[in-house]
C-alpha cells in the first residue's frame, strides 16, 4: 500500500491503538499470518470501514491493516516472503464488536478492548457471527461503495438473500465461508494493490465458457487513491474478496488421492482426467490473455531467479544446504538449453497447482480453484507469464506429496499417476509435457525448493517430505523417478 493512499485520519489511529495489545497477540496464531515468529513492530491503518455501525447488539469493522517488523538478518527474510520493514505487509480484517459474546460466538473471540474509541467492547472474527457474515453478502447483492470498498457483482448470475452462513473450518492462506451451499465466499488476507489473479482469472475463464472454474458472482476490492508507491500497482483497486458458486457435493484432490491411497486403489484414471482439465485451463487462459515467446534472455532470468530462490532458501532452512549443489544443475542445464537457442511459449498460468486446488464432482468433473498463484511472491511475479510446466510440476510434486503420507512411501504409486497426468496433459495440448524434460526438471526443483520455505515457514512438521524431493532431485534429476 502506498504512503498517500494510507493517510490515517485522527479516528482510525485511536481505534487501532485500542486494538493494538489484542492483535499483536492474535495476528501471529492464525494460519495466513506470513510473520510468525518475527516480533511486530508497529500497526497503521490503510483504511477503517464501518460496515455495521457499532449499535446494538453488534458492529461490523472492515480494517485493512499494515503490519511494519523491525529489520531482521536475510536469512528470516527468504523464510518470510517478499515483504520489507519498509511496506510490511497489508492484511485485511474483519472485526466484530459487542459488548458481550453470546457463548456460541466464544471460539471466535479475539478479546476484549480496555482502553481508547472501543474501550469495554469486545472484538471477535465477524466471519463466525452468522449475522454479520449474512450483512456481507448482502453488500455484495448490492453493487456500490461503502467507504472505501467497492462491491461489484455479475448480474447474470442470481444471488439469493437470506443464505444461511457458515464460515469454512480449513483456514488456509485465506479465509472463506460457505452460504446456504450455493456460494462461497474467500476472503484475501495478505492483500497487495493490483489486480488479484484469483478474480482476474476466473473472470477471463468464464468469459472464455471453460467450464473448470467456478465463475465469479460477485467481487469487492478497495480503492485506495493517492498513487501507490508499490511496484506496478500504481491507481489499481486491491481484490478484497471473491463469491463463486460452492460446489458442494465436491472432494477435493487431496482428500479423495489420500483416500484411494489408503485402500490401495489406483488414482491414474483421475490424474489423467486432471491432466486433460489442467490442458484445458490452459489453452483458455492463453485464448484470453496475452502469451510471449521465451528466448535466450528470458530463459536466462528464469533460471537465474530459480536459483536466488535456491541461494535464499538454503540460506534460510540449513537442512537444504546439502543438497543445493545439485539442484542449482537444474537451472545451470535450463539456462544451457536457453543458450543453445530453445525457446518455450509462456502464459498466464494457475501457478500454484496442486491436488487441494482440484474439485471432483460426482460426475468426475474436476474443477480447478485458487488462482492466486504463490502467496508468498510479489503480485507482479504471480501475474506474469509462465511455462505452463510450472502448473505442471506443481501437480507432479502433489502426488510426490501423496504419496510421502503412505508408510512405507508409496513411491510407485506417485509414480503411474505422474506418468498419467502428463498423458492427459498431452490429450488435450498435443504435446506430453515430458518432451522437455529440462523445463520440467527446473520447474519441479523449483517448486520443491518453494515447499521447503513453505514448509518451513507454516508446517515444519512437513518439512521432511519437499527435503526427500530435493535429496532425489539433486542426486537424479527426478522426485520420484518417473521419467
Ligand atoms: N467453489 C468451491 N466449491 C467448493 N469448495 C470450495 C470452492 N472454493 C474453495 N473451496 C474449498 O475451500 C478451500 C479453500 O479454498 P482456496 O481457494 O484454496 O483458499 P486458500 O487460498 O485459503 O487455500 C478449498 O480447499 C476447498 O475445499
Ligand atoms: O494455501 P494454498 O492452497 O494456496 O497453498 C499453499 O499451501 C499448500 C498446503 O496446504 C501447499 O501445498 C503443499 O502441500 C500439499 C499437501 O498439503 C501438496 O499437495 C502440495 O503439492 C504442496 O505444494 C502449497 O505449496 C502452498 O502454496
Amino acid at each position: 500500500m502506498s504512503e498517500a493512499a494510507t493517510r490515517p485520519t485522527a479516528h482510525a489511529t485511536a481505534l487501532l491503538a485500542s486494538l493494538d495489545p489484542l492483535l499483536r497477540e492474535w495476528l501471529p496464531r492464525q494460519r495466513w499470518f506470513a510473520g510468525k515468529g518475527r516480533p511486530i513492530g508497529s500497526f497503521e491503518p490503510v483504511a477503517v470501514t464501518e460496515l455495521l455501525p457499532r449499535t446494538a447488539p453488534s458492529g461490523l469493522l472492515h480494517l485493512l491493516l499494515r503490519v511494519r517488523r523491525p529489520l531482521v538478518p536475510a536469512q528470516d527474510t527468504a523464510l518470510e516472503g517478499p515483504s520489507t520493514e519498509h511496506t510490511g505487509d497489508c492484511y485485511q480484517l474483519l472485526l466484530g464488536v459487542r459488548r458481550t459474546l453470546p457463548p456460541q460466538l466464544a471460539p471466535a473471540l479475539i478479546g476484549h478492548v480496555t482502553e481508547g474509541p472501543l474501550a469495554g467492547q469486545t472484538v471477535y472474527e465477524a466471519l463466525h457471527d452468522p449475522r454479520l457474515a449474512a450483512l456481507l453478502l448482502e453488500r455484495l447483492r448490492m453493487p456500490g461503495r461503502h467507504g472505501v470498498l467497492r462491491f461489484e457483482r455479475d448480474m447474470s448470475v442470481g444471488m439469493p438473500s437470506g443464505l444461511t452462513p457458515r464460515p469454512l473450518a480449513a483456514e488456509q492462506s485465506n479465509s472463506s465461508v460457505v452460504y446456504g451451499d450455493t456460494f462461497i465466499l474467500k476472503l484475501f488476507r495478505r492483500v497487495v494493490p493490483g489486480v488479484n489473479p484469483d478474480l482476474e482469472l476466473p473472470l477471463h475463464l468464464a468469459r472464455q465458457g471453460c467450464a473448470r472454474v467456478p465463475a465469479p458472482a460477485a467481487w469487492f476490492l478497495a480503492e485506495l487513491t493517492g498513487g501507490a508507491a508499490d511496484a506496478g500497482a500504481a491507481g489499481e483497486a486491491c481484490g478484497l474478496g471473491v463469491l463463486q458458486p460452492f460446489l458442494a457435493a465436491a472432494e477435493d484432490g487431496w482428500e479423495l488421492a489420500l483416500r484411494m491411497l489408503g485402500k490401495g486403489e489406483a488414482f491414474t484414471g483421475e490424474a489423467r482426467a486432471l491432466g486433460r482439465a489442467t490442458a484445458e485451463v490452459h489453452a483458455a487462459l492463453a485464448d484470453a490473455l496475452p502469451t510471449v515467446t521465451l528466448g535466450r534472455a528470458q530463459i536466462g532470468l528464469i533460471a537465474d531467479a530459480m536459483a536466488r530462490r535456491l541461494a535464499a532458501a538454503a540460506q534460510a532452512v540449513p537442512a537444504l544446504r546439502p543438497y543445493a549443489p545439485g539442484l542449482l544443475t537444474a537451472f545451470e542445464a535450463l539456462a544451457d538449453l536457453g543458450g543453445e537457442g530453445q525457446s518455450w511459449t509462456a502464459q498466464r498460468i494457475h501457478g500454484d497447482l496442486h491436488l487441494g486446488q482440484c474439485l471432483r464432482s460426482p460426475d468426475g468433473h474436476w474443477s480447478l480453484i485458487d488462482f492466486e498463484g504463490e502467496p508468498a511472491r510479489p503480485l507482479a511475479e504471480r501475474r506474469m507469464p509462465q511455462p505452463p510446466a510450472r502448473d505442471v510440476a506443481g501437480m507432479l510434486r502433489s502426488f510426490d506429496y501423496a504419496a510421502a503420507t503412505r508408510d512405507p512411501w508409496a513411491r510407485e504409486w506417485a509414480t503411474d499417476c505422474r506418468a498419467a497426468f502428463c498423458v492427459g496433459y498431452a490429450d488435450v495440448a498435443g504435446r506430453d509435457p515430458r518432451t522437455d524434460p529440462v523445463l520440467l526438471r527446473a520447474h519441479e526443483t523449483d517448486k520443491a525448493v518453494y515447499e521447503v520455505l513453505y514448509e518451513a515457514r507454516h508446517r515444519p512438521d512437513w518439512l521432511p517430505v519437499p527435503l526427500a524431493a530435493a535429496r532425489r532431485l539433486a542426486e537424479n534429476g527426478s522426485a520420484d523417478a518417473a521419467h
